[in-house]
């Protein structure tokens, strides 16, 4: 299933925060989102899964207009790990992870048996099955994070985004869930910081800065030194990494950033 992002504006606060950008994620790829803090990344995930409505263009998936899909025909086909974690919402791991299963499921009817396979699929992925009784609110950030993957893995959509998922994770988890992704080959839109992980695991990058798009392509064409340092007003090297080849991106921490 594929997302086309058609010359979207969004204004908030008085301003285009996502000034018309166009792109396209393919069916099965992974989209790779990069830019400094406030160039629009999450503005932009938002109109994906329908909690921001575009002030301009449009949002289509398989070509269909997501403003005039059914919201319950959306929930079956795009699930989101979206930047707020929620809070102290006074639900069990499970329960949490069950919400993900309402869109499958038809109006005050119980759990059916697929409902509790994808629930524990969902929780064994994220390596959180042992915990599925622990109240949610009494986790850590990075537990709180992989619960709410699984949620949106036991969606079991088509389409996933994800606003920054490494956010909180240990390298392990992190290692883990973007391993998880590639496994899965679901139509994948990912805001990353981590430009060494978006370079191994995107298919695709596209880069936003001031809410426009700069660029978009291959990690191996997009991300270079001088991109990085436009961009990002930092000094990088660009190399092959070692142990798989893909771009490996080098920062001197010990040098301040350019102007
Ligand atoms: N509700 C709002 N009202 C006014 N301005 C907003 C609102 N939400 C976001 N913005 C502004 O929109 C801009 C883009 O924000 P957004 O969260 O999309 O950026 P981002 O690229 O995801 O940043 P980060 O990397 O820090 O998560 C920022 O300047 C932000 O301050």
């Amino acid at each position: 299933m594929s997302v086309a992002i058609e010359d979207v504006r969004v204004a908030l606060g008085g301003r285009d925060v996502v000034a018309g950008v166009t792109l396209l994620a393919h069916d099965g790829e992974i989209a790779g989102l990069v830019g400094p803090n406030g160039s629009g990344k999450s503005t932009l995930l938002r109109t994906v899964y329908r909690h921001l409505r575009p002030d301009a263009g449009r949002v289509l998936l398989d070509g269909d207009d997501l403003t005039r899909l059914p919201p319950a025909r959306v929930a079956r086909r795009i699930a989101a790990l979206p930047q707020e974690r929620g809070g102290d919402i006074a639900l069990t791991v499970r329960e949490m992870v069950a919400m993900g299963r309402i869109p499958h499921q038809r109006a005050f009817a119980a759990e059916g048996p697929a409902d509790v396979a994808a629930v524990d699929r969902a929780l064994t992925q994220v390596g959180m099955a042992a915990a599925v009784d622990r109240p949610f609110a009494a986790l850590s950030g990075g537990e709180r994070q992989r619960v709410l993957l699984a949620r949106a893995f036991a969606q079991d959509t088509r389409v996933l985004v994800l606003d920054e998922p490494t956010n909180h994770l240990d390298i392990r988890h992190q290692m883990e869930l973007l391993s998880l992704l590639r496994a899965h080959r679901r139509t994948t839109l990912v805001a990353l910081h981590d430009l060494n992980a978006a370079a191994s695991v995107c298919d695709r990058l596209h880069v936003l800065a001031d809410g426009t798009l700069l660029a978009s392509g291959p990690p191996a064409e997009v991300l270079t030194a001088e991109l990085i340092e436009r961009v990002f007003g930092v000094h990088a090297a660009v190399t092959r990494h070692p142990l798989n080849g893909d771009p490996l991106i080098a920062f001197d921490h010990r040098r301040v950033p350019c102007d």
